[in-house]
C-alpha cells in the first residue's frame, strides 16, 4: 500500500519551513495494471525508480508507462548493499530536489523508498543520524528496520556535514564609519560565492577580494533594511550585472529575489536557510547554514551581547524577544553567532554564549521591553538617506 508523506505532515518536528520536502509517495512493487491506476487517478509529476528500470532485465519496470504518462522519471538502482555508497546517496538526493511533486518513489517492498525519501530529507534538514532516526520513526517509515540502509543514511550524513564544513570559504569584512560586517561564503569547488550586507563604501573591496579569490559572486543579499548605512547591493550589481540581489519580502524592499521563510539560497554545496527574526525590523531575517560548519548571520536582532534597538522603522521589542529566543536560540549551541555591527572589536559569538551571558535576552520579556524602553540612543545619522535607499537595494 502506498505510503504518502503529504506536505504539512511533519507534525511538531520541524516547523512549517520544511512542508516543502513532503508530497512524496512510497511504494513497493506494483503490478502493471497498479501502475496504470495510480497514472490515472494520482496525478504523479515525478517518479523515482530504485530497480533496473531496463524492462529487458526487469519486466516489472514501470518506466515506460510512466513516460508515457508524461511523468518525469528517474532511475537510481539501489541494491542492498552493493548499491549503499555516498555516490548513490548523492544521486537520491539530487533527483529528489530535482523531481516535481507529487513524486512517487518506487522499489521492490517501499523499504529501499523509504530509506532513500529519509536520506533527502536528512539532507536537505541538515539531520545529525539520531534526529534522522527519529523523523524515521516518526514518519513510521519502513527502513528503521534495515540496519545496512540505517548505516548508509548515518555515514552520507557524516560525510555530507564534513565535506560541506572543508568546502567553505568564509570571511568577515568590516566597514569601519557604520560598525558592520559584511561576510563573504563560498563554495570552494564551485567557487560559487554570496555576499551578505555589503556596504556602499566598501564594494570595491568586497568586488576585488571576489577577484582575487577566482570567486563568482552569485548573491547579494541582506538581512534587512539597514537604517545606517546604504548596502553596497546595487553599486556591486551596477559593477556585476550577473548577480541577483536578495532581501526578505516582508521587508518591503526591492531585490531579485523576495525571501519567505525558509527559502533556501544554493551556493555549490552550501545553503543559507532564511530564518524570519522581525523585531529591529518587521523584514529582519537570520540567514543560517548548517552547512558551514554552523553559523547564524543575525543581522541587527542578536548582536555580541546586545541586540538590534527597536526604536524606528517597525521596530518591536517583544517580537525581537520572541524571534531570539524561539528562532536563534532554539539552533544548536555551538551555532557561530555572526551578527551585521559590532561596535566594541568582537567578532563572533555562539548561541550557548549569548543564551548564558547576553545582558538584555537573558532577561525576562518584561524586563527586556522595560530595557528596550529606555536605550536612549540617538537615531543613527544617515538614517533619512539610508532607508529610501536601501529599499531599492541601495541604489541612490
Ligand atoms: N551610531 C550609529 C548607529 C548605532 C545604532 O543605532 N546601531 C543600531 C544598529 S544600526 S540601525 C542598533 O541597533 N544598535 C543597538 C545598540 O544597542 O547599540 C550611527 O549613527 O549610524
Amino acid at each position: 500500500m502506498t505510503q504518502l508523506v503529504k506536505a504539512g505532515s511533519f507534525g511538531d518536528m520541524f516547523s512549517e519551513h520544511f512542508n516543502q520536502y513532503g508530497d512524496v509517495a512510497l511504494e513497493g512493487h506494483l503490478t502493471k495494471s497498479q501502475v496504470a491506476n495510480i497514472l490515472n487517478n494520482q496525478h504523479f509529476k515525478g517518479w523515482l525508480y530504485l530497480n533496473d528500470a531496463d524492462t529487458a532485465a526487469n519486466p516489472h519496470s514501470p518506466a515506460a508507462d510512466v513516460l508515457q504518462a508524461g511523468v518525469r522519471f528517474i532511475c537510481a538502482p539501489l541494491a542492498v548493499p552493493a548499491g549503499l555508497t555516498q555516490a548513490n546517496a548523492a544521486k537520491v538526493v539530487q533527483a529528489l530536489r530535482d523531481l516535481p511533486r507529487p513524486t512517487m518513489i518506487q522499489c521492490s517492498t517501499a523499504t529501499r523508498a523509504s530509506a532513500a525519501y529519509l536520506v533527502y530529507l536528512a539532507t536537505e534538514l541538515h539531520l545529525d543520524a539520531q534526529a534522522a532516526a527519529n523523523l524515521a520513526n516518526a514518519l513510521h517509515l519502513k527502513c528503521t528496520k534495515m540496519e545496512p540502509l540505517m548505516n548508509w543514511l548515518g555515514q552520507h550524513l557524516a560525510v555530507a556535514t564534513n565535506q560541506m564544513a572543508d568546502n567553505l570559504t568564509f570571511r568577515q569584512l568590516f566597514e569601519k564609519e557604520s560598525s558592520t560586517y559584511t561576510y563573504l561564503l563560498a563554495d570552494n569547488i564551485t567557487k560559487e560565492a554570496v555576499l551578505i550586507d555589503p556596504v556602499s563604501e566598501t564594494v570595491n573591496r568586497d568586488l576585488a577580494l571576489v577577484k582575487e579569490l577566482g570567486l563568482t559572486l552569485l548573491f547579494v543579499v541582506n538581512t534587512h533594511c539597514h537604517a545606517d548605512h546604504i548596502t553596497g547591493t546595487g553599486a556591486i550589481k551596477a559593477q556585476l550585472p550577473g548577480v541577483k540581489s536578495g532581501i526578505s519580502k516582508a521587508s518591503g524592499a526591492a531585490a531579485d529575489a523576495l525571501y519567505e521563510p525558509g527559502d533556501v539560497i544554493r551556493f555549490g554545496s552550501q545553503e543559507l536557510l532564511v530564518i524570519p527574526t522581525p523585531g529591529h525590523t518587521s523584514g529582519c531575517v537570520t540567514y543560517y547554514s548548517k552547512t558551514a560548519g554552523g553559523r547564524a548571520f543575525t543581522g541587527d536582532t542578536l548582536l555580541i551581547r546586545g541586540c538590534g534597538r527597536t526604536d524606528f522603522q517597525e521596530g518591536d521589542a517583544g517580537m525581537l524577544y520572541n524571534s531570539v529566543h524561539q528562532r536563534i536560540f532554539t539552533l544548536p549551541d555551538d551555532t557561530i553567532i555572526y551578527p551585521a555591527h559590532d561596535y566594541k572589536g568582537q567578532t563572533s559569538s555562539t548561541v550557548g554564549e549569548e543564551k548564558r551571558l547576553n545582558p538584555r535576552l537573558t532577561k525576562t520579556k518584561e524586563e527586556f521591553l522595560t530595557i528596550m524602553a529606555n536605550l536612549g540612543l540617538p537615531y543613527p545619522k544617515k538614517i533619512d538617506v539610508a532607508v529610501p535607499a536601501n529599499l531599492q537595494c541601495g541604489v541612490f
